[in-house]
């Protein structure tokens, strides 16, 4: 029942099989989160967790498969770290991709994968983790290959097809000879077999037998704190490489294996092989730690599918089991990927067994292991997608907490007593006998789980009834759903064939409607045309009527023509004799008449020949009258140019006045001008020179304000230098004041760790003498240790006072140096005070001759105004007399225009009146003539 020791290696004690290493609740750093390679790392966050890291590694085609030219399905892209399956038979078609952690193609080596993968983990173990690899995949995919290797160890050679296990081993020891350690080392191997477990390093004699009766189950057990541990089960210690690979080789060969069809030797169990490592460290205080890892390498049965594998009765029944147990591992892998409430660890033991593992707080590799063959792809496809899912599974890591020594061997001492006294009880009496304490403690647990396997039967039934009565429901709406599908298949049937045959009627329906809609159309172009014919046959008709009637008008016609025409006829021969009369008639008058005519014109030019010499006459006297009016006009004339001459002769007289008083005028303005030019330039003169030398001044000022400034900016940079300087010093005084608070507070923890020590020392020392004289000494280390705090109080005090003394002189110098800065910068006061008085003073003078340049300037310009006005007046005086003179010559040149206007009007009236005279008699001659000529004309008409 109990685990017994074997061996003891490295001087370690090694724990009770019962103490599994537990994480410390406490969080710990993770440690090879900077050197290692391992992407768990990277993505460890201590609320999130970590997820499970999985790989897939593929293996070769067997020589089987090569020999019969078995086609590849399966590509791995280590380099993206992908696998894909593709397929493409007949219209199935198979295209899938999926991506992991890393990926190990069929050329892999076991070293590379080694190295890659396991590597990292190994050094995490020793780092105090618990760690857990294991190998799933189908039968005969190279699980067992992968964890144990392809040969065992050869003549102590290590093999290059060695797997992880031996690897492992190899990596753990090399690393601790090299660091040199304190260790303890122990390994556990057992298998789960049909739910059952068996230790595969029991001692011989329980398993002498080779049947698999013999082999004593071993039992599961709960250890109180949701954890769950084997009792019983051995624990090898173990010292070196080879001890090691003895145990596998020897655990292995126990493992039930058996011949499918797809693996000579399959394994038909699920092997766990542990390795727990204690190892000694030392703190800086000389304490002795435990530090604990433990690294779990899990060769799972293959996933299978059972026609495929071959596996029959017994194997059939194992296949089953192990299927069961894979198929929970599934279930729990989804519960804890869906993060639902309740993950089904407790369905099979290796779920149970994997508990921590999966979800808990150990760090956890898959190795996912698949066949690239086409006839495994449905279960390749399986485990991938298993594998895929179990990627995002996350566990929270916890380093195990370090034990100390002492702890952990007092522990151990309450252990021995507490089995010593289980021996002696046992001795005593006859049978069985247990320390009553542990009677009682066992009873109550006993209870306690007797209340809650009661409750989980209950549970289990109410459960079990629930499934009944889902599974009557489940039959019941199977049932209703054949029934349905049966009517349904009947309708869809009938459905078919009532579409059939409405598509039947549809197509007839379609040509007969095609067929209705020609005819349709025949019979409107029949009745279209029959239409048009009678309407044809009526027009017709009306035409011939009309024709008809055009013909008997056309007769009647016809005869009143010939009626017409012979009345014409009669009438010609007429109106023929008629015109023959006329046209005598006619003749005899018109010679009558043009005899009448040349008389006429005889008579006709003799008055003519009368009229024109009176004519000439009367011409005559015209000529001599327009002669008359001509001289008059002439002298009329003649009178109006002298007068248009005096005019003329009088205007240039005017104008000659008008010039000269105009010339005297502007020679007058020009002379006034001149003095006033000269006046304005001498005071622009004066004006100038006053100006000049108020610039002088304003230059003169000028500089000496530039002066002011420059004096100004020197003092300023005195004052910024003196300041720097002042915060140089006071640099230098906080970073000595710096230095002196942490050379105290070195000193302080210096002596603080002194202390700590001290009674560390003093406590163990005491704790020793204790167990001896207990009273004793408690009077005597409560002395001491009042005097160890009093000396402890006293040194800190003086270290105090003497870091108060020196901050003291700090603060004095830094009294000085803020004096001294102040009396520098009261003798800056002074000199930037009297600078300023100058500059005062400077400025004031300035502005006095300024005020006086500008007194002058303001007489200057009265004398200017008063000249301008003077100026101003005589103007005014000389235009009054220009505008008096050029009056009176205007007046003058006025007057002399109205007589000569006078004369003009007087000459022109007389002109009128003889020019009036001389058309009176012009008219009375036109008249006159007028009177001759319609004489004439009387004369000639009169004939
Ligand atoms: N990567 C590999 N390289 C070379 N040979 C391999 C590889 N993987 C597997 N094999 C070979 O394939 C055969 C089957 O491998 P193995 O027994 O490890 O499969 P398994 O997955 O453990 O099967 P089972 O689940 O039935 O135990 C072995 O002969 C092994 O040597």
């Amino acid at each position: 029942m109990e685990a017994t020791q074997r061996r003891l290696g490295g001087g370690m004690v090694p724990v009770s099989p019962s103490q599994t290493p537990r994480s410390s609740d406490k969080p710990v750093r993770d440690l090879r989160s900077a050197d290692s390679n391992s992407n768990s790392h990277s993505k460890y966050d201590k609320d999130k967790g970590v997820n499970v890291q999985v790989l897939v590694r593929c293996r070769p085609l067997n020589e089987d498969e090569t020999r019969l030219h078995t086609p590849v399905v399966i590509s791995c892209n280590e380099g993206r770290r992908e696998v894909s399956a593709v397929q493409n038979i007949a219209n199935k078609q198979i295209d899938r991709t999926f991506a992991f952690d890393k990926v190990f193609g069929p050329n892999s080596q076991q070293k590379e994968l080694y190295d890659q993968a396991v590597s990292p983990i190994v050094y995490e173990v020793l780092e105090g983790y618990n760690c857990t690899i294991f190998a799933y995949g189908q039968t005969g995919t190279g699980k067992t290959y992968t964890m144990e290797g392809g040969a065992r160890k050869k003549n102590g050679e290590f093999p290059s097809d060695a797997g992880v296990i031996p690897r492992a081993v190899k990596q753990i020891f090399d690393i601790l000879e090299a660091q040199n350690a304190e260790y303890n080392m122990k390994v556990t191997f057992l298998e789960l077999y049909n739910e059952e477990i068996t230790d595969l390093l029991a001692p011989e004699e329980t398993s002498k037998f080779i049947d698999d009766k013999s082999r004593k189950p071993i039992a599961l057990m709960e250890d109180g704190k949701g954890g769950v541990f084997v009792r019983g089960l051995e624990e090898e210690i173990v010292c070196t490489a080879n001890e090691i690979y003895k145990i596998l080789e020897k655990g292995s060969a126990k493992r039930r294996t058996a011949e499918t069809l797809l693996n000579k030797q399959s394994s038909r169990s699920h092997s766990i092989f542990s390795i727990t490592i204690h190892i000694k460290e030392c703190t800086p205080e000389g304490e002795e730690m435990i530090k604990c890892g433990k690294l779990n390498l899990v060769d799972l049965a293959g996933s299978e599918n059972i026609s495929r594998s071959g596996a029959r009765e017994g194997r059939a029944r194992e296949a089953g089991e192990i299927n069961k147990s894979l198929l929970t591992l599934g279930r729990v892998i989804n519960a804890l990927v869906e993060h639902s409430g309740h993950v089904p660890y407790r369905d099979s033991k290796l779920t149970r067994l994997l508990r921590d593992s999966l979800g808990g707080k150990t760090k956890t590799c898959i190795i996912a292991t698949i066949s690239p063959s086409i006839h495994c792809l449905e279960e390749t496809l399986s485990t991938l997608d298993y594998a895929h899912r179990a990627k995002n599974i996350k566990n929270k890591p916890e380093i195990n907490q370090k034990m100390m020594k002492s702890a952990m061997i007092k522990d151990l001492y309450s252990e021995i007593d507490r089995l010593k006294q289980e021996v002696y009880a046992a001795r005593e009496k006859n049978g069985i006998y247990i320390p009553r304490d542990r009677y009682l403690h066992e009873e109550a647990e006993k209870k306690a789980m007797t209340e809650k396997i009661e409750r989980m039967e209950l549970e289990a039934e109410s459960k079990d009834k629930q499934l009944v009565e889902l599974q009557e429901l489940y039959n019941s709406q199977q049932l209703l759903t054949d029934e349905l599908s049966v009517k349904l298949e009947k309708t869809e049937k009938s459905l078919e064939e009532t579409e059939q045959s409405l598509f039947d009627l549809e197509e007839r329906h379609k040509q007969a409607n095609a067929t209705i809609k020609e005819k349709e159309f025949l019979i409107l172009n029949l009745l279209k045309s029959e239409k048009a014919l009678v309407e044809r046959a009526i027009e017709l008709r009306a035409e011939l009527e009309n024709a008809a009637s055009d013909v008997s008008n056309l007769f009647s016609k016809i005869e009143r023509k010939d009626k017409i025409e012979e009345g014409n006829r009669i009438l010609i021969q007429k109106f023929q004799s008629q015109l023959a009369q006329q046209l005598e008639v006619l003749h005899k008058t018109v010679s009558a008449s043009v005899m009448h005519q040349e008389q006429q014109l005889k008579d006709m030019e003799e008055d003519m020949q009368s009229f024109v010499s009176t004519k000439a006459e009367a011409t005559e006297d015209l000529r001599q009258r327009v002669g008359k009016l001509k001289n008059m006009y002439g002298s009329g004339i003649k009178a109006l140019d002298d007068l248009a001459e005096e005019l003329k002769v009088n205007n240039q007289l005017t104008y000659d006045d008008l010039k000269s008083e105009v010339a005297k005028h502007s020679s007058a303005l020009e002379d006034l001008f001149k003095g006033i030019a000269l006046e304005a330039d001498s005071l622009l003169n004066d004006l100038q020179s006053s100006l000049h030398k108020q610039e002088a001044n304003l230059t003169a000022y000028a500089h000496q304000q530039r002066e002011a400034h420059a004096r100004a900016v020197e003092t300023t940079r005195a004052v910024s230098k003196i300041t720097v300087n002042f915060f140089e010093t006071i640099d230098r005084h906080a970073s000595s004041l710096t230095q002196i608070v942490e050379e105290a507070q070195l000193v302080n923890d210096q002596k603080l760790c002194e202390l700590e020590k001290k009674f560390e020392e003093c406590t163990a020392y005491e704790e020793k003498q204790l167990l001896e004289k207990v009273a004793e000494m408690l009077a005597s280390s409560n002395a001491r240790k009042k005097q160890l705090v009093q000396m402890a109080v006293n040194d800190l005090r003086e270290s105090a006072n003497c870091r108060t003394s020196k901050l003291r002189q700090e603060a004095l110098t830094m009294q000085d140096s803020t004096s001294s800065v102040k009396a520098e910068w009261r003798v800056h006061m002074e000199k930037t005070e009297s600078n300023y008085h100058e500059d005062t003073s400077a400025v004031e003078s300035g502005k006095r001759d300024l005020v006086e340049v500008l007194q002058i300037c303001l007489n200057k310009a009265k004398v200017g105004s008063q000249q301008w006005r003077k100026a101003q007046e005589s103007l005014l005086s000389l235009e009054k007399r220009n505008a008096a003179s050029v009056d009176t010559i205007v007046r003058g040149g006025m007057e002399a225009n109205h007589a000569l206007r006078a004369r003009f009007s007087s000459a022109v009236s007389t002109t009128l009146e003889d020019a009036g005279t001389a058309n009176k008699d012009i008219n009375s001659s036109i008249d006159c003539q007028y009177c001759v000529i319609s004489m004439h004309h009387h004369c000639c008409l009169g004939r």
